[in-house]
Parts: C-alpha cells; sequence; structure tokens
C-alpha cells in the first residue's frame, strides 16, 4: 500500500475511516500523545469477542484498574528473578534435543513447535506458578499436544475471523464446534490455574502478589461481588471472577506466541548465518556452559545487536492501531485527522524502509547496531509498539530472548538442513511467523 499510495493513505472498513501511517515522525507524534490516541477500537472489538475483559480490550477507568495490579509485576526489577527458570526450562529442552541425537544428520522441521513448547512451559510457571507440562511431557503426549494445539487452534480461529464482519465473527464462535473445543480445554487449564493458586493460604497469595501475576490476579478478586458490580468503574477495586479468566487467557496466548516467532527467527536466522553464530560464541567465550548472571548477559553487547536485528528484520507483528478521540492534524504528512478515525500503525514497513537506514534494511546484519545505523530514528524500529499502550511484555520478553539464545549458543550449533526446507518465507498468524525452517542441530 505504501509503494502505491505513499507514507499516509486511507481506507474504510464499514463505516470506520482507517488511516494507514508508515512514516517515523507522525507515529512518534502518535504514540507520543496519549490524550488523543487511544487503543484502537478495531484491535479492541477483535480481541472483544475472545476475551472481552482483559486489559488489552480496556480503556479509561477499567484500563487503570487492571493496569494498576498487571503493570507492576512485568517491570524489568521484577522480571529478572526469572532467570534461574528460564535457564531451567532451557536446558530441559536441550535435553529433549540430546536425547533425539542418534542421527546427526537429521533435519528438525518442528523448531516452531519446540519453540512454543519452550515458551508456554516459561510463562506458565513464571506466570502462573503452573507446570504446562509442554517440555515434560513426550512429543507424543495427547496431554502436552492438547493445550499447545489448543491455543493453536485459538489463535488460528483468532487470525480468520479478523477479516469478519463483527456480527459473522459472533455467530461463528456460537456455532463453531472447533472453537469450543480449543476453549473448554484451554478453560480447563485456567480453571486448574486458579485453583491451584487458592488452595493456598491467603497469607501466601498476599505475600506472593507483588512479584506473581497469579497472586496478584487471584489476590484482588472482588470478596463481595453482588456489592463490587453495582460500582462504577473508578470506584471499583480489584478483579471479578470473569476478569482473572480473561486475564488469564489473554496473557497465556501473549505470553508466548510472540516470543516463540522471535526464538524461530532467531534460530532459522543463525543457519543461515554461520558468520554470526561464530561471533555469539566468541563473545560467550570462556563462558562456555555455566550459567550467566544478569550482569554477564548485559554485557553481552554483540548477542544484544543480534536480537534486536531479529527482531527488526523479522518483526513478530506487523501493526498496531490506534484510535483518534480529538480532532488533530499529523506533523510531518499534514494529514487531518477526526475524532472516530482509526489509524494503523505500520511498524514492519518502518523496519524496511531505506529512509530510515543507511545499511541496506533487507540485509540480516547485526553490525548496523554498532555502526552505521546505531542512532537510528527511535520511532523506526518499535517491534513491541509505543506510548502508553506498549507491549506490557517487553522487559520479560528480552530476558527470555537474551537468556534463551545465549543458553542455546553456549550448547549447541545450528545448521541450514537445506535449501527448500530451510527456505524461510512467512506466514501471517498472529505474528510474522516462519514458514520453512529446517535445520540440523549439532552438539559443540
Ligand atoms: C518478542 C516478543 C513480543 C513482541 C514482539 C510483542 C509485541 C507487542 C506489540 C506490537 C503490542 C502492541 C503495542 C502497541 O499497540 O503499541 C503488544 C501488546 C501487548 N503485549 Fe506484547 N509482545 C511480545 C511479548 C509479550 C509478552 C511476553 C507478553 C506477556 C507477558 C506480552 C503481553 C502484551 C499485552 C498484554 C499487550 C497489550 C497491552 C495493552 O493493551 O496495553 N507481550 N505486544
Amino acid at each position: 500500500m505504501q509503494a502505491e499510495f505513499g507514507d499516509v493513505y486511507q481506507f474504510w472498513v464499514g463505516p470506520m475511516r482507517v488511516i494507514g501511517l508508515c512514516n517515523a515522525e507522525d507515529i512518534q507524534h502518535v504514540f507520543g500523545h496519549r490524550h488523543i490516541y487511544e487503543q484502537g477500537s478495531l484491535y479492541r472489538d477483535h480481541h472483544t469477542h475472545f476475551f472481552s475483559e482483559a486489559i488489552i480490550c480496556n480503556i479509561g477507568a477499567k484500563y487503570k484498574r487492571h493496569a494498576s495490579i498487571i503493570l507492576p509485576l512485568f517491570r524489568r526489577s521484577n522480571v529478572l528473578d526469572s532467570l534461574e527458570l528460564i535457564n531451567d526450562c532451557t536446558d530441559q529442552l536441550l535435553d529433549r534435543w540430546r536425547s533425539k541425537n542418534d542421527d546427526p544428520t537429521r533435519i528438525h522441521l518442528d523448531i516452531g513447535k519446540q519453540c512454543q513448547d519452550l515458551l508456554l512451559a516459561i510463562f506458565g510457571l513464571i506466570g502462573f506458578d503452573f507446570d504446562l507440562q509442554t517440555l515434560t511431557d513426550d512429543d507424543n503426549d495427547a496431554k502436552n499436544n492438547k493445550l499447545t494445539k489448543s491455543l493453536h487452534e485459538f489463535l488460528n480461529i483468532f487470525m480468520m475471523t479478523i477479516a469478519m464482519p463483527s456480527i459473522m465473527t459472533k455467530i461463528y464462535l456460537k456455532f463453531s464446534t472447533r472453537y469450543r473445543q480449543a476453549f473448554n480445554i484451554i478453560n480447563d487449564y485456567v480453571d486448574s490455574i486458579i485453583e491451584q493458586e487458592q488452595n493456598k493460604t491467603q497469607e501466601s497469595i498476599g505475600k506472593r502478589k507483588r512479584n506473581s501475576l497469579i497472586a496478584s490476579l487471584v489476590y484482588s478478586l472482588h470478596q463481595d461481588k453482588k456489592n463490587e458490580a453495582t460500582k462504577s468503574n473508578d470506584k471499583q477495586k480489584g478483579l471479578s471472577r470473569t476478569e482473572v479468566l480473561h486475564e488469564i487467557l489473554l496473557f497465556l496466548i501473549a505470553g508466548y506466541e510472540t516470543t516463540s516467532c522471535a526464538l524461530t527467527w532467531f534460530i532459522h536466522l543463525m543457519s543461515k548465518n554461520p558468520r554470526v553464530q561464530a561471533k555469539i560464541k566468541a563473545e560467550l567465550g570462556d563462558n562456555k556452559f555455566q550459567r550467566l548472571s544478569i550482569e554477564q548477559l548485559d554485557s553481552l553487547d554483540y548477542l544484544n545487536c543480534v536480537i534486536q536485528e531479529v527482531l527488526h528484520f523479522s518483526s513478530p507483528a506487523v501493526s498496531t492501531f490506534r484510535t483518534v478521540t480529538v480532532d488533530d492534524r499529523l506533523p510531518a504528512s499534514g494529514a487531518q485527522l477526526y475524532k472516530g478515525d482509526e489509524l494503523m500503525i505500520n511498524m514492519y514497513n518502518l523496519t524496511r524502509d531505506k529512509r530510515y537506514w543507511k545499511i541496506d534494511p533487507d540485509l540480516f546484519y547485526p553490525e548496523r547496531f554498532q555502526g552505521d545505523d546505531k542512532d537510528h530514528h527511535p520511532y523506526a524500529s518499535i517491534p513491541f509498539g509505543g506510548g502508553h499502550r506498549q507491549c506490557i511484555g517487553q522487559e520479560l520478553a528480552r530476558l527470555e530472548l537474551k537468556a534463551i539464545t545465549s543458553r542455546l549458543m553456549q550448547h549447541v550449533t545450528f545448521r541450514d538442513g537445506g535449501p527448500e526446507v530451510n527456505a524461510g518465507g512467512h506466514n501471517q498468524t498472529l505474528t510474522l511467523m516462519p514458514k520453512n525452517v529446517g535445520v540440523i542441530i549439532t552438539f559443540d
């Protein structure tokens, strides 16, 4: 669309005017003015079909109530405590690979699923103190596949219904047995997660509520449901059971899908770029197998650039939305916006826009962030969005990616499985997932 219509173009979704934005200057303005630009209603409306009470669908007082409970848990200081757990789970994945290492030429075609299993296991434990058993179970075990398959099904239906009018989505979800089955399985897991937490003493929940998502959610459950329901959103405190359920459902999906997508890209890109892999291993130096501390991870500058480049080169999220709440004019393009307009912020286009990158943006080249592109426009690479509705989980995602990739690079080398099976390309689901990934895993 940008190639044909320029940096700012419009189209209509029913009666709603949607404006596509592709220039960093206007996008910076949008993200910098939270009183004018609110969470996109196209974004919210669709999510509402799946978890209407979760933070992603909320604005105003309701958003603030949910944010006050959830946001503090995802600050960097809280997230850092999860390092050991991330290492434990990564070691489990390495053990799984080791146990299948009988044939050193085997091409692994299920890297995407392996990454999802890992990230789900990690998020289950970090977010919910709950072992989702996606790593401990054997590949063919029905139980393991049940949850990952149901989450997949849920996401596929989420994507399939994106282009449908709202009423059609409603009808589809009401009558689809595929959706019902997936939803019921996920719901059973969510119920078990809540039940496990509720079985703990109030004292224990109270103590952990500052650094455990599930303890915080369960601690905030309304004691007097009827009384709370009569209050307006700005007077209410805590969350209803449905709100807790929807938050868990949202986080179960948001907590693994995007990060596992980035990790799958990392593995694919490493297999295609032995030079980059060798440089990461050289940076790890003598720290061959020992677990790294936060300080050691922070000192890995080159790996940091690689992760930045993976998120930049193959940004898991391609766009996000904002709704205009007051008439405004965009500073760079001069486009006039009116209350009720919807903005589509094209994050992916920015990453490929030659105006913002001195080194060819179509090249996977981590060194760009150490050299010519070090001082790039701050809004030319925004994998986590921006402004007050930017990604809640970005500190956790960055820690996960750095801890997992450094641990993998301490133990294995990824090699190209061949031009066809490892051809890359992408499938657009909720994220931009790599399509053909086939790598050989060699233990160093
Ligand atoms: C590489 C990993 C990730 C990427 C690329 C990513 C990307 C994004 C993007 C682009 C947005 C929209 C931001 C905006 O509109 O400005 C978003 C929102 C969100 N993300 Fe992430 N995300 C990642 C990981 C996570 C994780 C690990 C979690 C959970 C722990 C998470 C939870 C959320 C939530 C709850 C929102 C909605 C925020 C709101 O509505 O205020 N994300 N993410």
